[in-house]
């Protein structure tokens, strides 16, 4: 990368963008919501069941002005819902207080592997064993979505659970390559344990991005 473009991008002034699309929210508390979604490249948190993992490498998503991402989002909705990739591998300052500055409402998908930046109206944390979140983030997400993909993230989702606020709301999600395997195991979970919500991936069963 030439270097007054990295130097942009370290600024959070352009973005390695992956991807930018109007659709429902598939997940969590805000699913069924109709939400503009900027998929911004780059991660190395290496989830082996990942479900973009043509995110990861930054490289492959070009440099984008970040005033041209918020121009552009809020033209569809006043909901901007930025995932990844990592959305923290990268200042998210001045992404979030321009879309915040045009009165749209910012929501964030992330691993909280890197620290917290940006201005956010909703922190959906979705923490990996890989790499763990940073202290920081715990205590102001709005939802924990842990993610099951067998029978010991149950506990590591109650570790997790353990250092969000009492206000957080808690999901748990089947990994998508084994959902019929661990559905049925969520679903008993819940009913034992109320203070935890079931989060399907709605999107993949209305066949919308
Ligand atoms: C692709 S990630 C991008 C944002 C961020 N890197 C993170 O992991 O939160 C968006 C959401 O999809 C979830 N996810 C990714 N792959 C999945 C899969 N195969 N099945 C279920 N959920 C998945 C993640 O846990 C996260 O909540
Ligand atoms: N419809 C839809 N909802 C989503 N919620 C979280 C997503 C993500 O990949 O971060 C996602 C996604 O990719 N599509
Ligand atoms: S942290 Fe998110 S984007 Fe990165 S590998 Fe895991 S699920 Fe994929
Ligand atoms: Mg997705």
């Amino acid at each position: 990368m030439q270097e007054s473009v990295q130097k942009l991008v370290d600024a959070g002034e352009m973005l390695p963008l992956m991807e930018e699309f109007y659709t429902i929210q598939g997940e969590g508390y805000h699913k069924g919501t109709a939400a503009y979604f900027v998929r911004i490249g780059g991660c190395d948190v290496g989830c082996h069941w990942c479900d973009v993992k043509e995110s990861w490498n930054a490289n492959l998503h070009p440099p984008t002005a970040t005033e041209e991402i918020i121009n552009n989002a809020v033209k569809y909705s006043q909901v901007v819902v930025v995932t990844g990739g990592e959305p923290l591998t990268w200042d998210m300052t001045m992404l979030t207080k321009g879309l915040k500055d045009k009165g749209a409402q910012t929501h964030i998908e992330t691993s909280g592997a890197y620290p917290l930046t940006g201005h956010w109206d909703w922190i959906c944390l979705s923490p990996k064993k890989v790499k763990l979140p940073k202290e920081e983030i715990y205590e102001v997400a709005d939802e924990l979505k842990c993610i099951v993909y067998n029978k010991s993230d149950f506990a590591f989702a109650e570790e997790q659970a353990s250092k969000v606020s009492k206000d957080c709301i808690l999901y748990l999600q089947p990994e998508w390559s084994v959902r019929d395997k661990v559905v049925p195991l969520i679903v008993d979970y819940v009913m034992n344990n109320p203070k935890w919500r079931v989060s399907l991936q709605t999107h993949k069963y209305l066949n919308i991005p």
